[in-house]
């Protein structure tokens, strides 16, 4: 039998307000695996994760994290679940790294070794400067070590890599991979969707708080029109005279000025009829190429359909009416679990952000 998931999302709803955050989202999060939960900025990821973290009370639909409740079940998961907020760690300013992180790790069972950790996320030579005096991506990255230090099996991160250089986004990359490897089930958020790609066994897609798709990189990448063709030429060329000429099912777009691309299925047939209309309109197709469809294909088409029809998700669970919920407004101390989830430091931060 496999095992329970680590995390159960089921037909979530949260509002701010008026403004519907979260919109019936449905998604689970299998044990032992990197989840990335992908959209862009305001889709709704950190305000789901922090329902997951127990910050934020559902106004309808539940959360179960390692079988258990968020809100009530706080003080039994925290020693289990490692929170990473986004923005930065929000811990005591005048801490040195090696402190903090030395501190959090008396507060737990079985901690990590806070040297090797803080070696392992190039921590070390920040020796005695104060959390404040940090660049951005070292206090990210301390952040990130006071998530791991209590051996945690589940991980919450919230964009884990905003702000890194390049290579440090790939030691966080590796140091993940490891945590899987070690059975350590590891949800993020990020509006990378190369992040996604490389690093998910699983990835949900939302926006405007709805599910648009979830699957593997491969599963998402997949499909009937899993090709594309790629070519420069002058700019506002005559598409529906393109499109008439090539079978039915292929999507052309001028996709940045004098940039085509068509997504089909791409066999030598397709090419010599679209290369037949470049001569037969006396068009030299630049830089032609035939590639598969990434994830950020996949990502624009499916969050670009949004907007531009107006309609909802192209693959998601029912989505509630909206209703205008109750004026609660910016979410207050109400919306904390009375036991004041994680200001033990335990789970590795200071609370949500207001
Ligand atoms: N405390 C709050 N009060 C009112 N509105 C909020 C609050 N928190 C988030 N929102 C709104 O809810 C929506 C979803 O925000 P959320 O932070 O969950 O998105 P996100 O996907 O994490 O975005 P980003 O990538 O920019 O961090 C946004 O429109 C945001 O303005």
């Amino acid at each position: 039998m496999s095992a329970p998931p680590a995390v159960e999302i089921s037909a979530l709803v949260k509002r701010y307000g008026p403004a519907t955050a979260v919109d019936g989202l449905t998604f689970t999060v299998a044990a032992g695996t990197i989840t990335s939960v992908l959209g862009r900025n305001g889709a709704g990821k950190t305000t789901t994760i922090e329902t997951c973290e127990g910050f934020r009370r559902p106004d309808a639909g539940t959360v179960r994290v390692l079988g258990l409740d968020p809100l009530r079940d706080g003080a039994r998961l925290r020693p289990r679940v490692g929170v990473m907020l986004q923005e930065g760690t929000g811990f005591y300013p005048g801490a040195r790294a090696a402190e903090l992180l030395t501190h959090l790790a008396r507060l737990h069972a079985h901690p990590l070794d806070v040297g090797p950790l803080v070696d392992r996320l190039g921590l070390a030579g920040s020796g005695p400067t104060p959390l404040r005096r940090l660049s951005g991506g070292e206090r990210q990255r301390v952040a990130l070590a006071a998530a791991l230090v209590g051996r945690p099996e589940l991980v919450f991160l919230d964009e884990p890599t905003a702000g890194l250089d390049p290579q440090a986004r790939r030691d966080t990359w590796d140091l993940l991979t490891e945590l899987r490897a070690d059975g350590v089930t590891v949800v993020l958020t990020t509006h990378l969707i190369d992040e996604a790609e490389r690093l998910s066994d699983h990835v949900v897609i939302i926006d405007a708080g709805r599910l648009l798709a979830e699957g593997s990189p491969q599963e998402l990448t997949a499909g009937a029109a899993d090709d594309i063709i790629r070519f420069g030429g002058p700019p506002r060329l005559d598409l529906a005279s393109l499109r008439a000429a090539l079978p039915a099912a292929a999507q052309v777009h001028e996709v940045a000025p004098g940039t085509y691309e068509v997504a089909a299925v791409v066999d030598p047939r397709l090419l010599a009829t679209l290369t037949s209309w470049c001569a037969a309109n006396d068009i030299l197709a630049e830089g032609l190429q035939v590639g598969h469809r990434t994830l950020e294909d996949v990502f624009l088409e499916l969050t670009g359909r949004v907007e531009g029809s107006g309609s909802g998700p192209a693959r998601g669970p029912g989505r509630p009416a909206r209703e205008s919920g109750p004026a609660d407004g910016w979410p207050g101390r109400g919306e904390r679990p009375a036991d004041g989830w994680p200001a033990d430091g335990a789970a590795g931060g200071t609370g949500p952000r207001s």
